[in-house]
């Protein structure tokens, strides 16, 4: 694949994704976006109550994500997003977009040349444990870590031909980031 403009940082809830994110995308000048900032009041309050999302509640929120990297890419400009992307469908939405009716990505009018996302996934992957003791010690945010083993059962590992890495945890976050660095050199 040619050099990415986007790079997607995904895992589970703990796995670390808007730390590396935010870290990756100062490191990089890219411009960096939260999926979790982009979430309906009602997908944060279902998870608060300890809910898993499910398809009907992702798809909506993955179409808005998808045309904010299509418009950067198209701008120019090139992004890292955080987000859980747990399966391959969801990871497929953030490429295309869903074309599909009733939901509907594209609310940018025709541009007039072709854009592609061309998205490095970079999967932060690690064991139940590991992830479970960051959650239980992270303050401040909304996703009850009785949510992790959902997340786990949910998650889709990348796999060809996705254009992927795989990075554990269990490394420390400069370690992970300069591993980030040498694919994309
Ligand atoms: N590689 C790492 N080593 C140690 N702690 C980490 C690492 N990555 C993330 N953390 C910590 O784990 C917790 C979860 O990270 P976070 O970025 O919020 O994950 P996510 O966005 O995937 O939910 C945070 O408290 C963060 O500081
Ligand atoms: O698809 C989902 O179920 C959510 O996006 C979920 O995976 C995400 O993890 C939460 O938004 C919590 O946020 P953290 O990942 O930051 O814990």
């Amino acid at each position: 694949m040619a050099a990415p403009n986007a790079l997607l940082v995904m895992g589970v809830s703990g796995s670390g994704k808007s730390t590396v994110g935010a870290l990756l995308a100062s490191e990089l000048g890219w411009k960096f976006y939260d999926a979790d900032d982009y979430h309906p009041e009602e997908n944060r309050m279902k998870m608060q109550k300890g809910i898993a999302l499910n398809d009907k509640d992702r798809i909506p929120w993955l179409c808005k994500l998808h045309d904010i990297l299509r418009r950067d890419v198209a701008s120019g400009q090139h992004v890292v997003l955080a987000c859980s992307a747990l399966k391959r469908v969801y990871r497929d939405i953030l490429i295309q977009g869903k074309d599909d009716a009733p939901l509907k990505c594209d609310d940018l009018g025709k541009e007039e040349k072709p854009v592609e996302v061309k998205l490095l996934v970079v999967h932060l992957t690690g064991s139940f444990d590991i992830i479970s003791g960051r959650l239980l010690r992270r303050k401040d945010h909304f996703m009850p870590p009785e949510l992790l083993q959902s997340q786990f059962d949910t998650l889709e590992t990348p796999s060809a031909p996705e254009n992927f890495i795989q990075i554990n945890v269990d490394k420390n976050l400069s370690e992970i980031i300069a591993t980030i660095m040498e694919t994309l050199k």
